[in-house]
């Protein structure tokens, strides 16, 4: 498995795999299941897999946890060279973003705009930027993301449409543990006592999947039950919100496919999660 730190490094060897498939998987590293659940469909899918680990600063509030954010290189090189991964991009920030770097890619309308856009302010102008640098470099057929970052893969979808980029790009589900928690690297932050009040969030969700499954098609009540499933736990919810799955818009009655998504506080630790309500499923 390669390790490239430089650009140059990447880009001589990206000229050499010219005839084979490249898959990618873009990463901010700190790996667990759900990236390297990524890892596998791409080794599965393509003659050569690229992973990049770079923890983007331009992704981040200046309030928000980017110097804290969970690193561990070495760790993370074992991992993929287990799942077979050709090649690892991690490069630092100047290589990312040299003295004079001055293009940002800009994503507008609601999916960039409300929730997480609203919460985050700049954040997914961060992940559009780095999104189209890494694919400049890496030059994917196909890139693959996480489910669990829904707004991100409906944004990176639109980017990818709009720019005309030759990519591929391929959601998969949220990978959880086992009571349910989404996996994410910022799990590492919660205390053991935080940790089990966590999974109060995918309990909600799940019980509103439930109740969408016995026929309610209000948003208003998986809204609710979302609400008054987390009032009773340490969890402080930021926002709860069932939003189509096309227009992003937020929604009144689920007739088209629909997000139900949460953002919750546990003690400093802010965590996202989503599940799909979709009308035409068995
Ligand atoms: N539990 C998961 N299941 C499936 N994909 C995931 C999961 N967690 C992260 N991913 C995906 O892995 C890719 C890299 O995400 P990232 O490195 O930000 O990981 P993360 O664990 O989500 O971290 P955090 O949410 O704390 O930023 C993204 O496409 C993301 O959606
Ligand atoms: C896509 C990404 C690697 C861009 O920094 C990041 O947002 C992430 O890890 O989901
Ligand atoms: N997982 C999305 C990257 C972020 O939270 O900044």
């Amino acid at each position: 498995m390669h390790l490239f730190r430089t650009i140059a490094e990447l880009r001589i060897w990206r000229s050499q795999q010219a005839s084979r498939s490249v898959g990618f998987v873009p990463t901010m590293g700190y790996l667990h299941e759900g990236h390297l659940a990524l890892v596998r469909r791409a080794r599965a899918e393509n003659e050569t897999v690229v992973v990049s680990i770079f923890v983007n600063p331009l992704q981040f509030g200046p309030q928000e946890d980017y110097d804290r954010y969970p690193r561990d290189l070495d760790r993370d090189l074992y991992l993929l060279e287990r799942e077979g991964v050709d090649a690892v991009f991690a490069p630092s920030v100047s290589e990312m973003y040299p003295s004079g770097f001055s293009t940002a890619v800009v994503v507008t309308g609601p999916i960039a705009e409300r929730l997480e856009g609203e919460a985050r302010p700049g954040h997914f102008r961060g992940v559009a930027t780095v999104v189209t640098r890494l694919f400049g470099l890496v030059q994917p057929q196909r890139a693959y993301f996480g489910w669990k970052d829904a707004q991100q893969v409906l944004v990176v979808q639109r980017l990818v449409q709009d720019l005309a980029l030759p990519v591929d790009i391929v959601p998969l589900p949220t990978v959880r543990e086992a009571d349910g928690l989404a996996m994410s690297s910022r799990n590492v932050y919660l205390s053991p006592e935080e940790r089990v009040a966590a999974s109060a969030i995918p309990r909600a969700l799940f019980a509103a999947l439930e109740r969408f499954r016995s026929g309610e098609r209000a948003a208003a009540a998986f809204r609710e039950l979302v609400q008054r499933t987390l009032t009773t736990t340490p969890v402080r919810l930021e926002y709860v919100s069932v939003s189509d799955l096309e227009t992003f818009q937020e929604v009144e009655y689920v007739e088209r496919p629909a997000l139900l998504l949460v953002a919750a506080w546990i003690g400093t630790t802010r965590l996202i999660d989503n599940v799909l309500l979709d009308p035409g499923a068995p």
